[in-house]
């Protein structure tokens, strides 16, 4: 019997996964796919293989039993499995968790205590961290006994010095955890193990990642550690979002307290949900609609996006001393060669000069030859690296996987 290992990824209003045979403890992907709209009228289960060809798409109304609540959605994601793949065995399931807090410096194996401590993050990360313990809670119903791991966000970024790491507000709330902690960084763990086999010796340097998807944020990585993030106490600084305002002043929040009377909860929706690329455009948070409309907002909205990841690209530079090379992942930073052009055009003084046939074709590397600083586009893959961290955590992985997952670790890491 085949063994198979079920990753999750469980968001506000979808989880999605991805099917792994890990029969010879290394993860061959089988199926990727999610459940979109839970609690809307409508929801939608979409299923592809491992080459991307569909395996399935239904969506689900009042009439057919509209899907609500993440325990449903695992639930048929586990049916889908089982009649997909009759005849294997679920033997771990992997979770990505949004906010590991202090503690969480790297992946652990799920239990009771492990859920409480998870839970207690919740304030921390509101729009993903109840999401992702509903996840883990269904998971453990529908899979009773098998081994699960929660995979942190927040743990490449534990090693940040504390200039990095600290807000200049009185030191009692650094002290009870009020941080820069950082997100995306199983995203950004992949990516720096991907750079390590195309470019070994950039990977080594100083590299600027750029994870522009829905969510989006920027990383400094020296020798192959973070050193800094756009994002801090929250997955709403740094970048504009789809729907996240990024960066903002902190008296904007009083204005909005004091003089407009908003609720601390009316305050959380407008800055999570009604900002970024859809507040700007007042159109919509996707960037290929945006770049499909010929209205003055989306031009502007698109425009405030490429300015603050430009920002950023000599921010984090400068946290660096200096860069060697640039990567781009994400929906955005994967696909759209316009916001990439944007981004690179004119910084021929930081040293990057760039190929725009290659950037046109979404090439691997988009950097001329002339460029001192190479730019790369790395198809991020963070359901693999969470079946990697799973099956090492687990004692199930091949040596090879074993080694490599052991390496990227906060708690191995030197001091930055
Ligand atoms: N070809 C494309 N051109 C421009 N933007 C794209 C393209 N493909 C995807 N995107 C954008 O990528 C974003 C979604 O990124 P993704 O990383 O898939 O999101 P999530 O954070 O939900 O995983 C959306 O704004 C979408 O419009
Ligand atoms: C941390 C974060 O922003 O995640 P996502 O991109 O999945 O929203
Ligand atoms: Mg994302």
């Amino acid at each position: 019997m085949s063994k198979t290992l079920i990753v999750l990824n469980a968001g506000s209003s979808s989880i999605k996964f991805v099917v792994f045979d890990v029969t010879e403890g290394k993860p061959v992907n089988m199926a990727t796919g999610q459940v979109e709209g839970l609690g809307a009228s409508v929801s939608r289960f979409t299923a592809k293989d491992g080459e991307g060809q569909s395996l399935g798409e239904k969506d689900f109304d009042k009439a057919s039993g509209a899907i609500s609540t993440h325990t449903q959605a695992v639930d048929l994601i586990l049916k889908w499995i089982d009649d997909t793949f009759p005849g294997t065995e679920v033997v771990a399931v992997g979770h990505r968790v949004v906010h590991g807090g202090v503690r969480f410096t790297k992946p652990v194996q799920i239990n009771d205590d492990v859920v409480a401590a998870l839970e207690e993050l919740t304030p921390l990360a509101p729009l993903h961290q109840p999401h992702n313990v509903a996840g883990i809670r269904a998971a453990q119903a529908a899979f009773p006994g098998v081994p699960q791991v929660a995979v942190f966000d927040t743990s490449f970024h534990r090693g940040h010095p504390f200039v990095n790491d600290t807000f200049a507000i009185p030191r009692e709330y650094y002290n009870e955890g009020v941080r820069r902690y950082g997100f995306h960084g199983v995203s950004y763990e992949y990516v720096t193990r991907r750079l390590k086999q195309i470019a070994p010796l950039d990977a080594e340097g100083r590299v600027v990642i750029a994870h522009l998807g829905n969510g989006a944020s920027m990383c400094a990585v020296r020798y192959g550690h973070s050193i800094a993030s756009t994002m801090g106490f929250s997955a709403l600084d740094g970048l504009p979002m789809g729907t996240r305002c990024g960066n903002l002043d902190a008296g904007v929040l009083l204005y909005l307290l004091d003089q407009k009377g908003l609720s601390s909860s009316e305050i959380r929706e407008i800055l999570y949900s009604k900002s970024g690329l859809l507040g700007l455009s007042g159109i919509s948070q996707d960037m290929r609609e945006l770049e499909a409309s010929d209205k003055r907002e989306a031009r502007e909205a698109i425009d405030y996006f490429v300015f603050r990841v430009r920002r950023e690209v000599g921010a984090l530079s400068a946290a660096l001393d200096g860069l060697d090379a640039m990567v781009f992942c994400g929906g955005i930073g994967e696909n759209s060669w316009r916001v990439r052009e944007r981004v690179l055009q004119g910084m021929q003084w930081i040293g990057i000069d760039l190929d725009e046939e290659a950037n046109h074709r979404n090439a691997r590397l988009i950097s001329s030859p002339l460029s001192r600083v190479r730019v790369y586009i790395v198809r991020t893959n963070e359901g693999l690296m969470i079946a990697e961290h799973t099956l090492t955590v687990l004692g199930l992985a091949a040596p090879e996987i074993q080694a490599f997952s052991a390496d990227g670790t906060a708690a191995q890491r030197p001091s930055a």
